[in-house]
């Protein structure tokens, strides 16, 4: 915003000075706060603005009521304005239309920096060799544990389904495409994989929970976690299996054509990261916070609403993202807040059909 011009040492949009009469005793400066309380309208000086008219009705007449925009210095009568001012602004005050662009401006500033905070980022491999090492090991353990071999990619073979079933155009309704930079984070990731330079998180056995994953640093919002891997089987061929571990890969159209992952044979550790109770509320309904809204009742009735607030939603720290990549569906765990080191990683397992049971996870 432009700075307002000062043409006199009082704001153009302040409350009308009154002279002191001759016969009238010198009296006391009264505090701005409280003359701007009892003030009822602006005062144009008309030395400099008697050419000014209100940009809605044409008319200069009643200047005592003429608001003028610090922004454009046009002139608003303050019962033309929709909704009408009925008080002094206090401090600057910008007219319909300057305020709209800025608030434009302002918008646009804000999506570009969305935009930008929603990149993928690269996990950060821990410095200390021995650490990797651990790390590696507790993965190394589980997977032996449950007779799995490790595998980081997506793997396909003739008796279940074949790569080119993996299509993302086939999914019902499209589905989102990585974008070029987060294919290259993607990549990166990888490369530092297959070097060792492993993600730093550990899996622990839990007696309540299984196998699970913990962090061992601190992990930032949107770092990429691990894909989702193992073998690629149509949905179809799996409708009587009770592996826990399968995850939606491909919504097609024709649901013949459905593809899922399955960790049974393969996999790596997104395969151990355990998901949210979001059935079971947390808290008793009196001990919900209670949050209050008054925007949307014309009334003006302060109300007040419990907010549900699930115990599994505060553990949540990332999330399972399908995407378009290079034309193939491919599955991403991501941060979705900053995780502390020691943290517990934990997604919505009912990301798309809820239908997952999560009645009885902790
Ligand atoms: C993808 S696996 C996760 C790893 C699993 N905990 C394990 O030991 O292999 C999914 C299974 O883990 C268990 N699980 C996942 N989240 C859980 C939770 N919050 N509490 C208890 N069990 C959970 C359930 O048995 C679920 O079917």
């Amino acid at each position: 915003m432009a700075p307002a011009t000062i043409i006199s040492p009082r704001r153009r949009t302040e409350a009308p000075r009154r002279l002191p009469s001759p016969s009238s005793p010198p009296r006391k400066l009264r505090p701005i706060s409280e003359i701007l309380k009892r003030a009822k309208y602006a005062v144009v000086e008309r030395a400099e603005y008697s050419d000014i008219f209100c940009e809605q009705c044409g008319s200069g007449e009643r200047p005592e009521e003429l608001l003028l925009c610090d922004k454009c210095d046009k002139g608003f009568h303050m019962k033309c304005l929709r909704p009408i001012v009925v008080r002094i602004p206090i401090g600057s005050w910008l007219c319909p239309k300057c305020s709209d662009t800025r608030k434009r401006r302002r918008r646009s500033v804000s999506l570009v920096l969305l935009k930008k905070r929603r990149r993928l980022l690269p996990f950060i491999p821990s410095e200390d060799p021995n650490q990797r090492l651990r790390q590696m090991g507790t993965l190394a353990s589980a997977l032996t544990a449950m007779q799995m071999k490790f595998s980081d990619e997506l793997t396909y073979s003739s008796s279940m389904a074949p790569r080119s079933a993996n299509q993302a155009k086939f999914e019902d309704g499209g589905m989102q495409v990585l974008s070029k930079e987060d294919m290259e984070t993607l990549e990166l990731c990888r490369a530092m994989s297959r070097r060792g330079e492993c993600p730093p998180f550990i899996v622990v056995f839990d007696s309540c929970e299984g196998y699970t994953v913990e962090t061992d640093a601190q992990i930032k919002d949107m770092t990429f976690i691990a894909e989702y891997t193992g073998d690629v089987d149509y949905i179809r061929n799996r409708e009587n299996d009770d592996c826990d571990s399968m995850m939606t890969l491909l919504l097609a159209t024709n649901p013949c054509e459905s593809l899922v992952i399955c960790p049974d044979k393969r996999g790596n550790i997104a395969r151990f990261i355990n998901g949210i109770n979001n059935h079971t509320p947390g808290l008793d309904i009196q001990k919900r916070p209670l949050v209050f809204c008054w925007d949307f009742i014309p009334w003006g009735l302060l109300v007040g609403f419990h907010i549900p607030l699930w115990e599994g939603k505060k553990k949540q720290n990332c999330k399972c993202v399908r995407y378009g990549v290079n034309g193939e569906c491919r599955v991403l765990l991501v941060a979705t807040r900053d995780i502390a080191k020691g943290e517990r990683l934990y997604y919505d397992y009912n990301g798309y059909e809820h239908e997952y049971p999560t009645h009885h996870f902790v």
